[in-house]
């Protein structure tokens, strides 16, 4: 263990903290002895080649993937021992590439049954849950430019307002670590300004871990930037610094 590593683990304050993570497939290591370490309040992005293992990360944190060996933890918690479902409600929230909302379903209505079933309600009479619910929706709506549009069927939402249907799905259950692979791909240009801006907004409360190939979105959002390839980390650090660096110039930035 170098001493970087021994500094890192020691600060009580990182919201998840992955050490010697491997993942074998069949003999081949898709990620291989990877450790990394994600602030409070921080948005993380993970950049690389295809194939450099970006996807298998999000899959091993979020518990859909079984991490041959090494350790996952998020606030205290050991998340390699935990099911998909159980990581979901200790805080993690997952969007994947392609959007899961319910087309049918207005915006209001896919809010709504993504609220968490089992949260309690001051006083949990259901005029008072209702309400609660209601307010949420409206903020979460807030947030992720949809106030206007709360009674539209999803299916007649734009391609990015899409995605953002789906980042308030998230919202609305409150995530402390946030992970998203891949938001702006397909967005128009002022859909990614947007979502810049929104990432800006909901990290007050949270972490944030991003996937992403879009170079300029990545310098929008990025506090600190991971790249990836062959399953173990080229470089990490400011955009600025992985830029320079001529092992991911020439591995991925170059190409
Ligand atoms: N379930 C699996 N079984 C076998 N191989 C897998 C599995 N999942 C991923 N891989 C392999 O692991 C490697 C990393 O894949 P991964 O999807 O994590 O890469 P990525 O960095 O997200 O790439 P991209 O930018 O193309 O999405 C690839 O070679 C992939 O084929």
């Amino acid at each position: 263990m170098n001493s970087q590593v021994i500094t890192d683990s020691m600060n009580k304050d990182f919201v998840l903290a992955v050490e010697g993570l491997t993942v074998s497939f069949d003999g081949f290591k898709a990620v291989n002895d990877l450790s990394f370490y994600v602030d409070e309040n921080e948005i993380r992005v993970i950049i690389g080649p295809n194939g450099a293992g970006k996807t298998t990360v999000l899959d091993l944190i979020c518990g859909r993937t079984k991490a041959t060996t090494g350790s996952i933890r998020f606030k205290e918690r050991e998340l390699t021992r935990m099911k998909e479902h159980e990581i979901v409600r200790a805080g993690v929230g997952r969007k994947f590439q392609n959007p899961s909302i319910y087309e049918d379903l207005t915006v209001f209505e896919n809010l709504e049954i993504s609220y968490p079933k089992g949260r309690s309600v001051p006083g949990a009479l259901t005029f008072r849950r209702d309400r609660a619910v209601k307010e949420r929706v409206q903020e979460v709506a807030e947030t992720i430019f949809l106030a206007d549009q709360l009674d539209q069927r999803a299916e007649y939402l734009s391609h990015g307002q899409k995605q953002w249907l789906e980042i308030g799905m998230l919202l609305i259950q409150d995530p402390e670590l946030l992970m998203l692979d891949e938001p702006v791909a397909g967005m128009s240009v002022s859909e990614r300004k947007k979502t810049a801006e929104l990432l800006n907004t909901i990290i007050k409360n949270r972490s944030v871990i991003v996937i992403e190939h879009d170079m300029k979105f990545v310098e929008d959002i990025a506090h600190k930037v991971t790249v990836l390839h062959q399953g173990k980390i080229l470089s990490e650090g400011s955009m600025a610094k992985v830029q320079a660096d001529p092992k991911v110039i020439e591995v991925y930035l170059g190409h």
